[in-house]
């Protein structure tokens, strides 16, 4: 299998979620070069999910890949670098569909005893794709529903070769964070004439800080992050709107709910302190990946038995994944894969190093045996 040349196919053709239409014909393209009699395929929007009859099965074992990109202009100057501008796969999902692939050929080559189901799933990064692909595969398609679950997803900071994972929480509860504010603008000469939604919304971004720092238990954990701040047309303008973009991460569904009436409280006062109107919109939002713990343990215990891995305990990361949306019904387990790169996730100079495409579909293949 040349893995190498799918991955650096994928790479160049970055596409956001449910938007994923060139990425599911080029894996359709390399599936339907695989001999066919074991499998079974089918689309689900831009996904698919793809079946491996085994030689004897008691279960089917799920192995589930995202697909999408993100809205990022790559930086990394590499000969195979994406031909859509604007997009990359900065979040290693172009790694993470070739190993798919490379353990569906294996799969195919060398039979294992249970059936395998792969699913190719679109839109992790945003809007989710994970919740209603699995709501799908129960009512539609039950056959092709997992009895249990794994994923991975690439570590930059770590060496290839290494895994990492934990029982229980791995990683954060998520909610995506929009805020518009609109209020009068006009002449930059005359701003007592005017509500400056630049200024509401500076005023706006510091005060959100003090969710984290003052409304949060220390004992536990949550990140707000605002990653765009936007306001105003021209320099001689003061600005009628703004908007801020961002993200919030907590360890329960509970603390996520006290951080959101936190905000809410943030923009009524922002509200009445500008004479604006404040609108929030809380896009997407995924559960906590919860590892199964007697499946984690029995991953990281073979792991740690076979030559070339190695095998470590990881911490939970406040990274959000839907995978989330499939461990909260299917015992599963997501781990980290070593790829050794200098630029870490969502970076535009994020290169992973491609060894880890040989190693991974070998070392799964492997698990999957004596799973
Ligand atoms: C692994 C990873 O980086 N996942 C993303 C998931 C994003 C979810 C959503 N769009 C959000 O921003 O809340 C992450 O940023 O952790």
């Amino acid at each position: 299998m040349e893995l190498v040349r799918i991955r650096r196919a994928l790479h160049q053709i970055p596409e956001i979620g449910f938007q994923e239409v060139k990425t599911q014909a080029y894996l359709m393209d390399i599936i339907s070069q695989f001999p066919q009699e074991r499998i079974e395929l089918v689309k689900w929007r831009t996904g698919l999910a793809v079946k491996v009859r085994g030689d004897n099965p008691t279960k089917m074992i799920g192995w589930r890949t995202d697909m999408d990109a993100l809205a990022i202009m790559e930086e990394t100057e590499l000969e195979f670098q994406s031909q859509h501008p604007g997009f990359m796969h900065a979040c290693g999902h172009d790694i993470h569909m070739t190993i798919a692939i490379g353990l569906l050929h294996k799969l195919i080559d060398e039979p294992i005893q249970d059936d395998v189901v792969i699913l190719f799933q679109p839109a992790e990064e945003g809007p989710g794709g994970a919740l209603p692909f699995r709501e799908w595969l129960k009512t539609d398609k039950p056959d092709f529903l997992p009895d249990c679950i794994y994923a991975l997803h690439i570590a930059p900071e770590l060496p290839v070769g290494t895994v990492g994972t934990r029982s229980g929480l791995l990683f954060a509860n998520t909610s995506e964070l929009f805020i518009d504010l609109h209020g009068k603008g006009g002449h930059a000469a005359f701003p007592h004439l005017t509500e400056d939604m630049a200024i509401a919304a500076a005023s706006m971004l510091m005060q959100l800080q003090t969710v984290v720092s003052r409304n949060v238990n220390p004992m536990d954990s949550a990140v707000l992050t605002i990653g765009k701040l936007s306001a105003g047309t021209v320099q001689n303008i003061i600005a009628e709107h703004a908007r801020l973009e961002g993200t919030i991460r907590t360890l329960t569904s509970e603390s996520m709910s006290q951080v959101k009436q936190r905000i809410e409280a943030i923009c009524r006062a922002v509200e009445q302190a500008n004479n604006c109107q404040v609108h929030i919109d809380y896009g997407s939002s995924y559960l906590e990946v919860k590892n199964d713990e007697t499946l984690a343990e029995n991953f990281l215990r073979y792991a740690s038995q076979v030559k070339g891995i190695q095998a470590i305990q990881s911490d939970a990361a406040m990274t959000g994944e839907d995978f989330g949306y499939f461990t909260e019904q299917i015992p599963g387990v997501m781990f980290w894969a070593g790829v050794s790169s200098a630029y870490g996730l969502h970076h535009s100079k994020l290169n992973p190093d491609e060894q880890v495409l040989e190693l991974m579909p070998d070392f799964l293949h492997g698990f999957f045996l004596k799973s």
